[in-house]
């Protein structure tokens, strides 16, 4: 049950003061208000916290069910309820994975057996020993996933992009607009394109048609089913289905119902990663990942990197009614970050309901959104320093860069520095004001003008400064974010691990799409009728 009194936590919202004058009355707030782990440092002293809501928080986090919980889920009790399922994910990045048991069954073995077959495939494919069904080396690999089974790789690859060596090209195909599936085959052959259908239920309809349809382009190339079964491999918990559809048992690594999609990406739905930056900087991603683990399971909630985020999200959320929260990578590579934790955060702790079933009464996940720092400067940064809306924004920032130009590296550095302050301090009407003065405006013309200048400041904000963004420290920062989630999710005592809201449109869209081919459409409502007979006046 939640330990969280909301309304308690409104009123002690109520009370907050300026954080300009907050720095102004303590020199130390900065060094107060920091954490560390593994070389990463959370600033986070500028959030709308003083001693006293801070400590009433971090009561909240004791008194709450977080150390209960993540031992049930360490020790691999059927934390998702709804689903009767273990959440082991964390497992998939241990070094040492002997003798792990769950439900009686080796799952070290497992573990370490699809690590290896991982691993000699990515070998067979660089030293370009796989051979396609004329006898020549495979040169690209078509990742055909959705959701869970392909933004992880996406984002890790984006991420790693000065890691890339890999003679083979690699190519996402995701969303069931045709366009994708047509841009990629285009530029390929079928003789030397390998298929990786990654999907655990291997029942979602996206990866189902991609998958078919690069299917039936090998067909129309002449290539044969013993040529296909060549060249289709998959990724699956459910190997029957992935069979049924052509894909020989040696291809299909495996999936385990105890990781849920967008937790897979330590699994072997990081192969993409691990083919384009060779295994041994993917097991540095397992690796920084497991140290993040360690930090959360060992770190007391005052120092512990995610129950501090996981905190000031709800602080936000439950205490400000503040339903957004920006993520701001000052880092190129990190651009992809925002869409990843949007499915991480927004699929997991979007609920309304508790785990058994009754009302929640406090809003749940926060709206993820953002992009890399600075584009967004010159766009919605705009509302976040003068809007009525208040929008927590985490900045993140690799301190050494991934290139030569340091001044771009400096720069870029000032730039998210400058825009935590801004919005810390904002500027006042007297600050505005003398500003037009000291440009020579008239008095009367700066009393025009000061108003529009004025920021209100009070904005909060997170700065996270990553070392460098590494293989070992983008998982260290993945997995702080999964922790986040979960503490989130045991505050709000939801269900983090299930998804059940998604199913009502994947329903919805069968019938549809057999009125778009004609079917009888009286049943619908007549707005959905119209778009049909939209649809099909162009046909
Ligand atoms: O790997 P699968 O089973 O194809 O599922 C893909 C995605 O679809 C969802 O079930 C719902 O959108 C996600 O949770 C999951 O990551």
């Amino acid at each position: 049950m939640s330990v969280l009194p909301w309304p308690a936590l409104k009123a002690l919202a109520s009370q907050q003061g300026s954080l300009r004058q907050a720095f102004a009355d303590d020199p130390s707030r900065a060094e107060r208000f920091k954490a560390s782990a593994m070389g990463m440092t959370l600033d986070y002293s500028k959030n709308l916290i003083n001693t006293d809501n801070w400590q009433a928080l971090q009561q909240l986090a004791e008194q709450s069910q977080i150390k209960p919980v993540l031992n049930a889920m360490l020790a691999g009790d059927k934390i998702n309820n709804t689903e009767q399922r273990s959440v082991w994910h964390m497992m998939l990045r241990k070094a040492d994975v002997d003798g792990l048991k769950l439900d009686g069954e080796d799952i070290g073995a497992a573990i370490s057996n699809c690590r290896s077959r991982m691993t000699a495939l990515v070998k067979q494919l660089h030293q370009q020993e796989y051979l396609g069904y004329t006898g020549t080396p495979i040169t690209d690999v078509i990742w055909v996933g959705i959701g869970g089974s392909l933004l992880g790789p996406q984002m890790a690859l984006e991420a790693l992009t000065p890691y890339h060596f890999s003679p083979v090209k690699l190519h996402f195909a995701g969303n069931i607009d045709g366009a994708v599936v047509s841009d990629i085959v285009k530029k390929l052959d079928p003789a030397t394109t390998l298929v990786f259908v990654a999907s655990k239920s291997f029942g979602t309809e996206e990866t189902k048609q991609n998958a078919l349809a690069i299917r039936q382009w090998f067909k129309d190339s002449g290539a044969d089913s013993a040529a296909i079964a060549q060249h289709f491999w998959a990724t699956s918990s459910n190997v029957a289905a992935a069979a049924e559809f052509g894909i020989v048992e040696q291809n299909i690594l495996p999936m385990w119902d105890w990781v849920g999609g967008r937790y897979s990406l330590w699994s072997a739905i990081g192969f993409p990663v691990a083919l384009i930056i060779g295994s041994e900087h993917f097991s540095q991603l397992l690796c920084g990942a497991e140290a993040m683990d360690q930090h959360f399971i060992e770190t007391p909630f005052s120092q512990n990197i995610p129950v501090i985020l996981a905190l000031l999200g709800i602080w936000y959320i439950n205490g400000h009614d503040c339903q957004a929260q920006a993520l701001l990578p000052y880092s190129h590579y990190l651009r992809l970050l925002p869409s990843y934790v949007q499915q991480l955060d927004m699929e997991s702790n979007g609920k309304s309901v508790n785990v058994n079933g009754h009302a929640l009464t406090a809003a749940t996940a926060p709206v993820i959104w953002g992009d890399a720092g600075t584009n967004g400067q010159h766009a919605y940064h705009q509302l976040l320093h003068q809007s009525r809306l208040a929008v927590p924004a985490d900045f993140i920032l690799p301190l050494k860069p991934a290139h030569v130009l340091t001044d771009h590296h400096q720069r870029l550095a000032a730039h998210c520095f400058a825009q935590t302050q801004a919005l810390m301090q904002g500027k006042t009407r007297e600050e505005a004001t003398a500003e037009c003065l000291a440009a020579g405006m008239s008095a009367e013309e700066a009393a025009a003008l000061a108003p529009h200048k004025v920021s209100p400041g009070n904005k909060p904000s997170n700065t996270l400064l990553l070392p460098e963004l590494s293989p070992y420290y983008l998982g260290a920062l993945i997995a702080m974010y999964e922790h986040k989630v979960f503490c989130q999710g045991v505050l709000w005592d939801l269900n983090s691990f299930d998804q059940w809201g998604v199913e009502l449109g994947k329903q919805l869209s069968g019938p549809i799409y057999q009125a778009l081919a004609g079917a009888p459409t009286d049943t619908l409502d007549s707005s959905t009728q119209q778009l049909i007979a939209a649809f099909l006046a162009q046909k």
